[in-house]
């Protein structure tokens, strides 16, 4: 019977034949079992859950049963696709003859779309008519994993145990030539022959293609002498492999996974050139002898069959061969001698070196491919490119000073060590710029990693704000993609900042992958915020695999609408000590090597055909999707747009009037003292009275409090309390940052009245600030931080350092010529700098403006309510605090709003939802306005 020959075919001959048999004795169904349903997917799962279960013999019969019902499966697909392009191929007399040019030329045009659509009718009827009910569709991946065979690799080690020892090798080798890295098969393999015995003439490619199995018969003829047998065999190998190319370009026209553009005549072309990119690989594909490609696989046929024709003195055919052979490779020596031989000798001129009419038009579609894919690398895309530039441009500047600063950084790196270069290199540079992989390709077995470093705990905390205004669905899984983020943003604003970072993050992750991927061109695909609530068992997986995506797959899927080209980071925006991500190897396992726990900040890159998991928790677990593509025309511009509105929306705000405000500090109490050329600088500024004694101390006590309480030097929270100044052994430096502020007000720890004047003390001093220098846009914060530097008792005697060194704000200061240049490391978004003093009762602390030899210029003595403004790059310092303790607010400000300082607009939320909280018990003050 049929289905017993099929099962257990063991080269391609005896499977060949059992195909056959089926086309012509069985219509439909599939050629495995009755059951049409019963495909080399499903077969293929039973045979994992065999090999799970440890049922050998159950594990043979299903993965034996799942190969041949894909070679059934391709074998009719593509024999389908070759009898219909056979049919319809136009004959050479077409019933447009009579026409003239013009008419003949359009008609031409309609003709080949006809064709297209009756070849297209002719392959649809063909596969029904052979698979019958039998589902079509089968998952990209599946089909990757048996075109990477390995189906035979658990074939392999089931055989093994079955004690079927000749076919483990046999399979395993036959693994190996798709896998030729794979160290534990070419490890089994040695041990099969050296252990078990196996001897080499029993290990067979299970997969070996009809054309290699007559040419190497045709070679052991060549070695005994025997001239008919080469003859006969390099004969028929060459018509196998003018076949076995046959099928692999048919192969080529199969699934496109792309997005189409939507014009017509794009799509054609953008379908057609990657069927032609494959096509042209087809040579390569099919010239491997082993695993190693042999140069002049094809033209070497006939260097055998030359021989073989001028032995058997069939001289005509020696001489046709000799010209084919030079067709392919002209200037071979050996073949131009034979040529002058047939010629000097036999009589035989030019015309008689014809090449056969086959190689011919392989000869001639190959150089026409080639020249095309030509075309299309040097050409076809590059004009794409110049046509594009206009959208690109939107948001230039913001790109490209990412770009400009990693190009920077790398031209000075280059400089220090130039042997450095591609990935690695740029790995270095992101390391120094605090983005460091924790685990890469070795550790997660794959091209994986995980790194850190990526969102800051405020970006997290401004995400999950925005995430947590969209409702779960039956799943409990929250989702929001950039759109629906822009539409949210047009309707309230509070979800501005959330906009930006998304944009900003993405900006940032898209960088690292694409460098890490070593892609060169890399494009965003999608963006999304992905949250699940918490579940209450969270060993329970569910009937499917969880992905990242949010969305659910089955056992041998991935998620849909991914391609080759496609890559995913996932940024977490929470703390799961309980979850975790996890791949599956290539042989579909669960890999140990998973990544338990997540954390904010942290990001893992994958290929978006890697299949992975991840682990349900306990407490709510949300992620930064972001799906790329080294693919230009899955560009999404959805990014771009909404960076532009962000643009557009800034670009309609300014600043109020000016001498308004100024007027209602003066009646407040609030004199300039100083200013600009008094200060032997423009945008200079002191000014006292800004707070009073009161909310001096008041802030004094915060930042003590906030200091004894802070867990001394914390890395994470960085400018928190630190033990010793960074700037200075003499003194000791403590700082409270809102972000902190706010989490002791929420503890209890500090009073909310303290951080809410924290706040509006400090939103004081920046409408000054904006207001003295009459900015016509908006100033932002960028960074606030309460500061009391300490002398150290004891050791103040002869001090001649300072208790911070001359520098600029945002910029790099070169000690030896006094330059100062806008550039990374510094923290070139801030435009102004203020610091609000605080207390007068302790020694030396100094401010001062330098000269660019960094020696004072002019010096102020800080006071309570005295407020310093000036222009971040202007260079200043402070004097050595020789006794006492000396508190300031210190402020940075930006006019770039995807700078804004993330803890402040929180804080407003978390004291805003403590006054309600309040207001229940008693009628509490209201919240606190960033504006006056
Ligand atoms: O405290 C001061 O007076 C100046 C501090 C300063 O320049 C800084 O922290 O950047
Ligand atoms: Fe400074």
């Amino acid at each position: 019977m049929a289905v017993e020959r099929c099962k257990s075919f063991v080269n391609y001959v005896s499977w060949a034949v059992c195909v056959m048999i089926i086309l012509s004795s069985v219509k439909l169904g599939s050629c495995l079992s009755d059951d049409p349903q019963m495909t080399f997917d499903k077969l293929f799962t039973i045979g994992i859950t065999a090999y799970e279960e440890e049922d050998w013999q159950a594990c043979v019969r299903n993965m034996e049963r799942a190969q041949d019902d894909f070679n059934f499966y391709k074998q009719t697909i593509l024999d389908c696709r070759i009898s219909c392009r056979n049919k319809f191929t136009p004959s050479k007399k077409s019933d447009t003859e009579s026409l003239d040019k013009e008419t003949v030329d359009s008609l031409g045009f309609l003709k080949f779309y006809e064709q297209i659509i009756f070849e297209s009718d002719c392959v649809k009827r063909c596969r029904l008519n052979i698979f019958g009910e039998r589902p079509e569709k089968v998952p990209r991946n599946v089909l990757k994993n048996f075109e990477n065979r390995l189906a035979y690799s658990y074939l392999q080690y089931c055989y093994y145990k079955v004690d079927r020892m000749a076919d483990a090798t046999s399979a395993a080798y036959t693994f190996f030539l798709k896998n030729p890295d794979h160290q534990d098969t070419i490890d089994n393999i040695q041990s099969y022959r050296k252990e078990f015995g196996v001897k080499d003439n029993e290990i067979v490619d299970m997969e070996r293609k009809q054309y290699k199995v007559y040419r190497g018969e045709g070679e052991k003829a060549y070695h005994a002498g025997d001239w008919d047998g080469v003859i006969e065999y390099f004969e028929r190998a060459l018509q196998e492999y003018y076949l076995e190319d046959e099928r692999c370009r048919a192969d080529c026209e199969g699934q496109y996974e792309h997005e189409r553009d939507p014009d017509f005549i794009h799509a054609v072309a953008d379908h057609y050139i990657s069927v032609l990119q494959c096509q042209v690989g087809c040579v390569d594909v099919l010239s491997k002898i082993y695993v190693q490609q042999q140069p002049n696989y094809f033209a070497e046929h006939f260097h055998y069959l030359q021989y073989a024709y001028y032995k058997k003195q069939y001289n005509d055919r020696a001489v046709e061969a000799t010209g084919t052979y030079l067709l392919f490779i002209p200037d071979n020596e050996d073949m131009q001698a034979n040529r002058r031989y047939y010629i000097q000798n036999l009589g035989y001129h030019e015309a008689h070196f014809t090449p056969r009419k086959e190689a011919l038009q392989y000869y001639k579609r190959q150089q026409m491919m080639e020249k095309m894919l030509e075309f299309v690398n040097v050409k076809y895309f590059t004009e794409m490119y110049d046509d594009e530039d206009d959208d690109i441009d939107m948001e230039k500047g913001d790109d490209q000073m990412a770009e400009e600063d990693l190009m920077n950084e790398v031209e000075k790196n280059k400089k220090n060590d130039p042997k450095l270069d591609g990935q690695e290199f740029y790995m270095k540079i992101f390391e120094k710029i605090g983005m460091k992989i924790l685990a890469g390709k070795e550790d997660l077995k794959g091209s994986r990693f995980l790194a850190k470093g990526f969102t800051r705990e405020g970006q997290c905390i401004e995400l999950m704000y925005m995430i947590s205004s969209i409702d779960p669905d039956q799943n409990g899984i929250r989702q929001i993609s950039v759109v629906e983020a822009l539409e949210l943003v047009k309707k309230d604003s509070d979800y501005e900042m959330a906009l930006r970072t998304l944009l900003k993050t993405t900006e940032l992750t898209r960088h690292f992958t694409g460098r890490f991927f070593n892609k060169t061109e890399y494009f965003i695909k999608d963006v999304k915020l992905v949250c699940r609530d918490p579940v209450e068992n969270s060993a329970d997986q569910g009937p499917c695999v969880p992905q990242e995506s949010g969305q659910c797959v089955g056992d041998t899927e991935v998620s849909e609408g991914y391609t080759d080209n496609d890559y995913i980071s996932v940024a977490y925006l929470t703390d799961n000590d309980d979850s975790g991500i996890y791949f599956f190897d290539r042989w579909m396992r669960k890999q140990s090597s998973s990544l338990p726990g997540i954390k904010c900040g942290h990001l893992v890159g994958f290929e978006a055909f890697d299949r992975h998991g991840i682990l349900p928790s306990k407490s709510q677990r949300c992620a930064m999707v972001v799906t790329y593509t080294s693919d230009r025309s899955h560009d999404n511009p959805v990014v771009r747009i909404a960076k532009s509105f962000l643009l557009s929306l800034e670009n309609q705000r300014s600043a109020s009037n000016s001498s308004v405000i100024l007027q209602k500090f003066e009646r407040e109490g609030t004199t300039v003292v100083q200013a600009n050329a008094e200060l032997h600088g423009n945008e200079r500024v002191i000014a006292d009275g800004l707070i009073d004694d009161e909310a001096c101390s008041a802030l004094i006590a915060l930042a003590k409090n906030g200091a004894i309480i802070g867990d001394g030097y914390n890395e994470k929270d960085n400018f928190e309390a630190v033990a010793i100044s960074p700037h200075t052994d003499n003194e000791i430096f403590e700082g409270l940052t809102i972000h902190r502020a706010i989490k002791l007000a929420k503890s209890g720890a500090v009073s909310k009245e303290s951080v809410e004047l924290y706040l509006s003390a400090s939103e004081r001093s920046r409408l000054f600030v904006e207001k003295f220098f009459n900015l016509t846009k908006p100033l932002y914060f960028d960074y606030t931080h309460l500061v009391c530097r300490t002398a150290v008792e004891g050791v103040q005697a002869g001090r001649t350092d300072l208790s911070h060194p001359v520098h600029g704000d945002n910029c790099q200061l070169n000690i030896k010529d006094g330059t100062c240049s806008r550039a990374f490391p510094a923290f070139v978004q801030r435009d102004y700098s203020a610091l609000m003093y605080l207390n007068d009762d302790f020694e030396g602390g100094d401010f001062f403006f330098a000269h660019s030899n960094t020696s004072a210029d002019v010096t102020l003595k800080p006071k309570c309510g005295r407020i310093i403004g000036f222009n971040a790059a202007h260079l200043h310092g402070v004097n050595s605090v020789t006794k006492g303790q000396r508190c300031a607010v210190a402020m940075w400000y930006t006019l770039d709003p995807n700078f804004k300082e993330l803890a402040r607009i929180q804080a407003q939320k978390v004291l805003s939802s403590m006054s309600s909280e309040n207001s229940q018990d008693s009628d509490a003050e209201g919240s606190v306005h960033e504006e006056l």
